[in-house]
């Protein structure tokens, strides 16, 4: 018998306790209580689910995609309706405060309804012979888009419901079946959210929900030959060494990141200070498109410290049952790794304007100023709440700054003048610039994409589709 708090696995419709007899137990991020255990699965059990989803894929892809986009319908309802009990989870699991927590379930339903939408009307194309040298009218092309087979799609804590369903949703309206790698913390909304989608009417085995540890299930999973497309997003060690395990599959990687925001002399400075304050510090840093350092010019760096200080000396922290703004990291390790950035950068020389305390793995909302390239914290990504602030003395230098990170996910700008933000963005070497706004992901329509350690491939409701999907020709010869 499973206790109440020991949460099954997936496999062709059926919620089962693995035969190894082992569970992974998850603690609470602020209470340091257990709040639940996933189990441990074997490389056979996760044999049977790359076989079973493989096995369900074909009936599904022959599907009219109208039938394939009522499944997901169907699953954004059944989300709404678990709202308070799928948020509550979140909270519990990964320390998101509650009404983010929410938030993030009814951002979902969005994405998984946008997501058929854009399903119904994503298709392939036509060309004819006679556009290329030579070629004639009376050969053409009929081009289809045909799902690529079983995707595997990891997710990472920090939003375990979005990044979860933006793999999902787009893998199952163009065909595809699912293998469903939750990361452990954060498993129990994988499976609150599968159970969504069963209720919804998942056909068996379309979508089976993997659970197990990193280093028995990891590289066999990613390295499986029943798997056709990975789809990852997590830290940039693990989706390197991911790129290296997968062979002739198609995988797409959002990894971490090192965002700047570039306030250049002739920006807005209240609007600067209130996006960064956000930016950098919302769900305690824990975002791969955080702020993660400010650079500004030598003489209006004072300025602009004193506002970002006033901001930050505001901000609630505590436990996110309260719905503070700062909440306890995930872990103690990832506290440790942030004070040893804060330490590091403080033995160095810089300034502490604010924080720089630490509750376990509650750390303080803490401003650096005076940070200089010699510091860890100038160039590695926290994922906590810790603001660097580099003082420069040129437009050219923040530039230099920016493309010398390994990073390249995205970065802000902020200017009054509509021809500096232009010609700044286009000499930056991110995937995205967000002029006179915080770096964030969405709406999630637009493309998203980390270049250089900052990810691989594109995606974005659209782009994704394209990515889980070939094209098949076939040419008529009249
Ligand atoms: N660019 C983005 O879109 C984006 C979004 C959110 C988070 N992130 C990044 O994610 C990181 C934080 O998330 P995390 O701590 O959950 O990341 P992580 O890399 O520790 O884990 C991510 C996922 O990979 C799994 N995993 C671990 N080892 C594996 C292996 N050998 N093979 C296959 N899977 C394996 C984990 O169980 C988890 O599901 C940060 O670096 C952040 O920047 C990036």
């Amino acid at each position: 018998m499973m206790s109440m708090n020991t949460y099954p696995y997936l496999i062709n419709g059926q919620w089962q306790e693995s035969t190894t007899n082992e569970t992974i137990e998850l603690v609470s991020p602020y209470t340091e209580e257990v709040v639940g255990s996933v189990q441990a699965m074997s490389r056979d059990e996760v044999d049977e689910a790359i076989h079973g989803a493989k096995r369900a894929q074909q009936e599904w892809a022959a599907l009219p995609v109208n039938k394939r986009a009522e499944l997901l319908y169907a699953w954004a309802d059944k989300l709404e309706e678990r709202v308070d009990e799928i948020g509550q989870i979140i909270m519990r699991e990964v320390g998101k405060n509650l009404s983010d927590a929410k938030k993030e379930v009814v951002r979902t339903a969005e994405i998984i309804r946008y997501t058929a939408e854009e399903g119904l009307r994503f298709t392939g194309g036509f060309m004819q012979g006679d556009s290329f040298p030579g070629g004639s009218k009376n050969k053409m092309a009929i081009i289809k888009k045909e799902a690529l087979g079983v995707v595997l799609a990891i997710s990472p804590f920090n939003y375990p419901v979005n990044l979860a369903a933006a793999k999902i949703a787009p893998a199952l309206i163009t065909g595809n079946a699912v293998v469903f790698k939750p990361a452990t913390q954060g498993a129990i909304s994988g499976v609150k959210m599968v159970e969504a989608l069963q209720d919804a009417g998942l056909p068996s085995g379309l979508l089976n929900l993997v659970t197990g540890r990193g280093s028995v299930i990891g590289d066999y999973l990613t390295s499986h030959p029943g798997i056709d497309m990975i789809t990852f997003t997590g830290g940039t060690g693990t989706g390197q060494h991911l790129s290296q395990q997968a062979s002739m599959v198609p995988v797409v990687l959002e990894l971490g990141g090192k965002d700047p925001a570039l306030v250049l002399e002739d920006a807005d400075l209240t609007l600067a200070a209130d996006q960064i304050v956000s930016g950098a510090f919302s769900y305690s840093g824990q975002r791969c498109t955080a702020i993660k350092r400010v650079f500004v010019l030598e003489h209006q760096a004072d300025e602009l410290v004193g506002m970002l200080k006033e901001r930050v000396e505001k901000l609630s922290v505590g436990s996110p049952v309260d719905n503070s703004f700062i909440v306890p990291l995930i872990d103690k390790k990832s506290a440790d790794y942030v004070q040893g950035l804060i330490d590091d950068a403080v033995n160095k020389q810089a300034t502490v304007v604010h924080g720089n305390e630490r509750d376990g793995n509650l750390l303080h909302p803490t401003l650096l100023d005076h940070v200089t390239r010699e510091m860890r914290v100038a160039w590695e990504e926290p994922f906590g709440p810790v603001l660097p602030i580099i003082r420069v003395s040129s437009l050219d230098e923040m530039i230099e700054l920016t493309n010398e990170s390994e990073f390249g996910l995205q970065a802000s700008v902020f200017t009054q003048n509509v021809n500096n933000a232009f010609t700044v963005a286009d000499k930056l070497d991110v995937g995205t610039v967000q002029v006179n706004g915080r770096t964030e992901r969405g709406p999630d329509h637009f493309p998203f994409i980390g270049v250089k350690q900052s990810g691989l491939g594109v995606q974005g409701i659209g782009r994704s589709l394209e990515t889980m999907t070939r094209d098949k020709v076939t040419v008529i010869n009249l």
